[in-house]
């Protein structure tokens, strides 16, 4: 009876879906119509004679309403087919019958990744709900750094209290450090109460013996990030036996891994270091299935990993099924959440990606198939070791660990801690292992982008993986998130080379993609990419408008033309259907203003300087580089975000352009408002006056920051004085055209 339920199933959201297509509609036809009035304008413009001055801001406007249209038309794919699935663990299989899983956790920089919030994940990972001897977890530690390797043997120690404990009492919270936070009691019977009591007192005061420990390595050790190590593998375990012997094993194995690095080398960041996870976790576990985590995100529903398989064990799904993507959420978001650190609109898409074919990775909370990364499938029938050689490297014991998949008969016989075996995990994790092979290129984490993520998602569904969003009431993950406005331009920035470097590859999702997946799904995939392109349409519409209102150029149609009602009508519905959004997904107004100022923002700073750093890479300037966001935060950023107000305290380069913009549309506003009353011409500027009348309201806090608020995260004295000077220059330069 059991059996014939299915283990997950799904529905699509048929109210967004009316109202998503409805809109899309009526948008478009208005779309069409604005370009309608742009073309006969400017037609018009040319045909008369003193057209010089006119021509250019009227093509501007056409450009980046062009962009404007085209990213709108690219996200309405996402907007298509959205669903929603739902997982049954109660349905899988017993115990026996659950495949084995290995968790990869990355750790790159201890400055950065506070050692205890590491150490965190790693003991929430092997807290999952899953049998023990089928866990498996892995710490890469790409810092190099022993304080890291001696905190995750305090680690495991504390492990081998705490996961008996949760298994004990079912706790709830995987992570220790929320769940003495939050003192979750555990669900057990009354007559159960006074021995929980008892044992949980007890576990607190391991923790804090662990946290100490911990605390004390760190202060103790010289934390600093090496470029220039051997590769160093170890078990963790007491006595160097006890923790491979699968049968015996009451916890998960722990495995620390620092690959090799060389200054010489190039050792391609994440993606990198997960390809040296996939090689060594092949020789001492290989699972068929791997949990990814970065190390700022802890597991926080232990059932996620069964939840996961509801998908990886369905018949329907599991032959064609690469990975389960879990949302990224935040314990670390409060309701303001002025930065918009926990990215709702993205993760919106991702229900409408599952209708089309599957959600981009993510780059953590995934469930992936061992098999989609490591390509075999193309290697089914016997295929000569040169062939393999060629693409997966040197070691024949690699190769044989794989082999499982296309003849299904290798079985691991090693022992671990041979000399043998140790002796591969070294060659395996060396800097110099992928050199004229396919790593990185057809085979594991691909390497051309720092969103390491994103393309090697988008190689496997063009190689024809599905993937699954689950979206579980309880969050799976959480995780913490920049919370302050510099680490999330930068971060941004980071993420917008990484699109950059995809869209210029000859994997461009609008031209490879095309060829290789469905055109919606490779128009959801071309949306990330394509949105850095709108610095280009803000630069334009927080400048133009603005310096031809002043000038008395009128850009947009008049109040009695019909074509009036076309412009309001986009501007509404655009509005009013991100209102929707925000409200579909529980959230307020407050959410609308944050995410159209947020948005604004990143294409006024991290989109401009990810196409500028692009560039430089391109003629040889720069080097790609991967700087992980910086995990620790420091008390004035965290005043900030609790108090709800920006903390402007980021480099002038991000600063100076949005407070110069500001300043500029303030008094283009200003100015433009009196030559309206001098001149009586209310309706043919009425829309051109409300462009920069939208962004002074909207970016209000820029405002407050610069003139209105004295506490340390205000606008510096020095950025907001290059930026009236800047502005003002702009501001006289077109008023001395105007009256030449
Ligand atoms: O050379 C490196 C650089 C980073 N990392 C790790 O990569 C993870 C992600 O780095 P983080 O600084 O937290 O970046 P985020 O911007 O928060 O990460 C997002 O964006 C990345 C792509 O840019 C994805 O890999 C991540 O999964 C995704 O959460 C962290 O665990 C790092 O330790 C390494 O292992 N090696
Ligand atoms: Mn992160």
């Amino acid at each position: 009876m059991e059996n014939s339920l299915p283990l997950s199933d799904w529905r699509v959201k048929n109210t967004e879906l009316v109202i998503n297509r409805l809109h899309a509609f009526l948008h478009g036809i208005a779309l069409l119509a604005l370009f309608y009035y742009r073309l006969s304008s400017l037609t018009q413009i040319i045909k008369t004679k003193d057209s010089t001055a006119l021509l250019l801001p009227h093509i501007l406007i056409l450009i980046s309403e062009l962009i404007l249209s085209f990213i709108w038309l690219l996200s309405q794919a996402s907007k298509w087919k959205p669903v929603i699935r739902k997982a049954y663990p109660e349905r899988l299989p017993g115990d026996e019958k659950l495949p084995p899983i290995d968790v990869f956790i990355c750790t790159a920089d201890p400055n950065k990744e506070p050692c205890l919030e590491v150490m965190n994940t790693v003991i929430s990972a092997m807290t999952l709900d899953y049998p023990p001897d089928k866990l498996q977890v892995y710490l890469s530690d790409d810092g190099g750094c022993l304080a890291t390797f001696q905190a995750l043997k305090q680690a495991w120690k504390f492990s081998k209290s705490w996961v008996p404990f949760c298994r004990k009492y079912k706790v709830n919270i995987a992570c220790p450090e929320a769940y003495f936070l939050t003192d979750e009691s555990a669900p057990v019977a009354m007559f159960h109460r006074t021995e929980f009591i008892a044992e949980k007192k007890e576990i607190k005061k391991r923790y804090m013996e662990f946290k100490e420990s911990v605390a004390k390595i760190i202060a103790d050790a010289r934390i600093s990030v090496s470029r220039d190590h051997p590769p160093v593998i170890e078990v963790i375990n007491d006595a160097n036996v006890d923790g491979m012997d699968s049968d015996k094993r009451k916890i998960p194995l722990l495995v620390y891994v620092a690959r090799e690095k060389r200054p010489s080398h190039p050792h391609h960041f994440k993606a990198g270091a997960l390809n040296v996870l996939l090689r060594v976790s092949a020789m001492i576990s290989n699972a068929p299935y791997i949990l990814i985590l970065d190390c700022d995100m802890y597991c926080n529903d232990p059932s996620s990993a069964r939840q996961a398989m509801c998908f990886h064990l369905n018949p329907e799904l599991s032959p064609k099924l690469g990975f389960v993507q879990f949302p990224q959420r935040f314990y670390n978001i409060n309701e303001t959440d002025i930065n918009d650190g926990q990215q709702r609109s993205v993760w919106s898409k991702w229900e409408g990606l599952d209708g089309l074919g599957g959600p981009i990775l993510s780059g953590t909370c995934f469930y992936i198939k061992r098999e989609a990364l490591c390509g075999t499938q193309k290697f089914r029938e016997d295929v000569d070791l040169i062939k393999l050689e060629k693409c997966f490297g040197s070691s024949y014991e690699f190769i044989k660990s794989i082999s499982i998949y296309y003849r299904r008969n290798y079985q691991i016989e090693h022992e671990f801690g041979e000399n043998k075996v140790q002796k591969e995990l070294q060659l395996l994790a060396s800097c110099s292992y992928d050199n004229d092979t396919k790593w990185g290129k057809e085979v594991g984490f691909r390497y051309i982008s720092v969103v390491e993520d994103y393309f090697t998602g988008f190689i496997l569904h063009c190689k024809g993986w599905i993937s699954v969003y689950y979206d579980p009431p309880r969050p799976g993950f959480l995780g913490a998130t920049p919370i302050s406005l510099n680490e999330i331009l930068v971060q941004q920035t980071r993420w917008s080379v990484g699109f950059y470097q995809v869209t210029l590859s000859r994997f461009s999702p609008l031209i490879y993609g095309l060829l290789k997946m469905s055109t919606f799904h490779s128009m959801c995939y071309a949306e990330f990419p394509y949105s850095q392109f709108y610095f280009l349409s803000f630069y334009v519409l927080a400048l133009i408008p603005q310096l031809c209102l002043i000038r008395g150029i009128s850009l947009y149609p008049e109040v009695s033309s019909p074509l009036f009602v076309v412009f309001l009508f986009i501007f509404l519905s655009a509005q009013l259907k991100h209102v929707q959004e925000v409200f579909v997904t529980g959230h307020s107004m407050k959410t609308w203003a944050n995410e159209q100022r947020m948005w604004m923002m990143k294409s006024l700073t991290s989109y401009l300087f990810a196409g500028l750093e692009v560039a430089m890479e391109k003629i040889g300037l720069t080097e790609t580089s991967f700087l992980p966001t910086n995990k620790v935060v420091d008390d004035q950023q965290t005043k900030c975000y609790q108090m709800g107000v920006y903390d402007f305290q980021a480099p002038a380069r991000f600063m100076v352009p949005l407070c110069s913009l500001y300043i500029l549309n303030v008094a283009s506003f200003i100015i433009g408002f009196g030559r309206i009353l001098q001149t009586q011409k209310w309706g043919e500027m009425l829309l051109q006056a409300f462009i920069p009348l939208f962004a002074t309201i909207l970016h209000f806090p820029l405002l407050e920051g610069m003139v209105l608020r004295q506490d340390k995260g205000r606008v510096s004295a020095s950025v907001s004085l290059l930026s009236a000077i800047i502005s003002t220059t702009l501001l006289s330069f077109a008023l001395l055209l105007n009256y030449y």
